[in-house]
């Protein structure tokens, strides 16, 4: 059946993984269904789901496939003395109980605090291998576009749906339009995923993917580690892109092999033959396509209240164009044409799952070792996971960190979405490495600059916005 379809019409890699997962076929007044085979799952988006299943009197119909975590509610400070948490909120303490009662009364596993797995939601599933190619993985949280690094169809669903799949294993979706970025050629040293982002969002807007799931290609991605992959690919949905999505290769098979749910032995090579096939075809074509040359990139930043107000940090802001741009340049007090190197900084924020991986702040530490944050700047790098954590403690990461002045934290979404009492004061403005810039994200009045992480480090440093790219040029002078 798959070889007769493939000879009849050149197939793109988005449309093998959603015939695979077909139940039953869209018509035009009903949207597809789709089998599921990885349900994550957060304290966030949950507990009005099982509200519904507990009114309803229905199950959970495969705890096996589903795995929860705890992320955005925990403080990244650590216990009291009396062992309690310090939660900003006594919501925040409810929803993490409630997420706990109802993963035991339906059996479903979760990375209980204390557990040494536990992290973002976005973080750990790669990193225990649940992630894997070909499968279909939801979470109530929109940036679930970035398991798609892994070639797996992987989107955001809202609380009604994560209700669906808990009780169904399937939801219902309306096929998405194909499109491809390509970005060709080969990245500048100092410049990383999170400016090919960047710079993608600049090109295309923050509409260009909408209805559509997204394909990176070209040399500069394919070149990319996988967590600059998966940076890439949980911007996807900053372009309205639910799905964004890479073609796994030898990069993608090397990172899974011998994680703890991965396929072993037999499986394994069963797996990689499969995995091989998950690709699009030479000639396929796709609804919408977009180019960048990847040497042209330099490290970016926004200016804007909307993540494709982006430009390169070493330039000047933009002008402002229509009414919204100039609101927003009010609000950012980023005037247009004033040199971002200007702009004075108040906090940085480094991790969420867009940059809180061991490369990322590998990445950091490259930029801060040896260096102090500049006084009056609040420096706070929280690891996206437990693993991260030990790994970075375990490279000596954490005390770059701390002799450069800055915090290091226990693991959790924090200031990206500022739900943990981590957040900036009014009026500040925060260089975060996190994937939304929207007004009153990270605290009241805050103005949010996004950046990748070798940026927010020499921010940090410099005290203004700046590029990353001078501290690199010392650190090679002194090697
Ligand atoms: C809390 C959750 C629903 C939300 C999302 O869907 O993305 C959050 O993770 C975010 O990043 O804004
Ligand atoms: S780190 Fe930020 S973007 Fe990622 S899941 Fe948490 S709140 Fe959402």
């Amino acid at each position: 059946m798959d070889r007769v379809s493939e000879r009849a019409s050149p197939r793109t890699l988005f449309d093998r993984l959603w015939d695979r997962h077909v139940v039953v076929s869209e018509t035009e007044d009903h949207p597809a269904t789709i089998y599921i085979d990885l349900h994550l799952v957060h304290e966030v988006t949950s507990p009005q789901a099982f509200s519904v299943l507990a009114e309803r009197g229905l199950k959970v119909r495969r705890p096996d496939l589903t795995m929860a975590t705890i992320d955005h509610s925990v403080p990244t400070l650590p216990a009291r003395p009396d062992g309690t948490l310090p939660y900003a909120t006594e919501a925040a303490a409810r929803q993490v109980e409630q997420l706990q009662a109802n993963c035991a009364q339906h059996g479903i596993p979760l990375l209980d605090l204390g557990d040494t797995r536990r992290g973002i939601v976005h973080v750990i599933g790669p990193e225990l291998g649940l992630t894997l190619p070909g499968k279909t993985i939801v979470c109530g949280d929109s940036h679930t576009s970035t398991h798609g690094a892994f070639g797996a169809l992987a989107f955001g669903i809202g609380t009604t749906e994560v209700g669906h799949v808990l009780a169904t294993q399937c939801v219902l979706q309306r096929k998405p339009k194909t499109m491809r970025v390509t970005f060709d050629g080969a990245l500048q040293p100092g410049v990383g995923a999170k400016d090919m982002a960047l710079a993608m969002l600049a090109t295309i807007g923050a509409n260009g993917g909408q209805g559509h799931a997204i394909e990176f290609a070209g040399e500069a991605v394919r070149t990319l580690s996988m967590e600059g992959r998966m940076t890439l690919c949980n911007m996807a949905i900053e372009a309205g892109a639910r799905v964004g999505l890479i073609a796994p290769d030898e990069t993608t098979f090397a990172w899974i092999e011998g994680r703890e749910f991965a396929p072993a032995e037999a499986d394994w090579d069963a797996a990689i033959a499969d995995w091989r096939t998950l690709r699009s075809d030479e000639d396929a074509t796709f609804d919408k396509e977009a180019r960048l040359d990847a040497a042209a990139i330099e490290p970016m930043i926004t200016y804007g209240v909307s993540p494709d107000a982006a430009a390169a940090v070493g330039k000047a802001a933009p002008p402002s164009n229509d009414q919204g741009a100039r609101d927003a340049a009010d609000y950012m007090q980023i005037e247009p044409g004033q040199a971002f190197a200007e702009t004075a900084v108040d906090r940085v924020f480094i991790g969420s799952c867009t940059n809180s991986r061991l490369s990322d702040l590998r990445e950091a530490a490259r930029v801060m070792r040896g260096r102090k944050v500049a006084d009056g700047v609040v420096a706070l790098v929280v690891p996206g996971s437990e693993q991260v954590r030990r790994d970075a403690e375990a490279e000596g990461l954490d005390r770059i960190f701390l002799a450069a002045g800055a915090e290091w934290r226990e693991p959790g979404c924090s200031m990206c979405i500022a739900m943990n009492g981590d957040q900036g004061a009014p009026g500040e403005l925060v260089v975060s490495t996190s994937n939304r810039n929207f007004i009153g994200r990270q605290g009241k009045d805050v103005r949010t600059v996004l950046a990748g992480p070798a940026t927010a480090a020499a921010c940090a440093i410099a005290g203004h916005l700046t590029d990353p790219r001078r501290y690199m040029e010392e650190m090679r002078d002194v090697a």
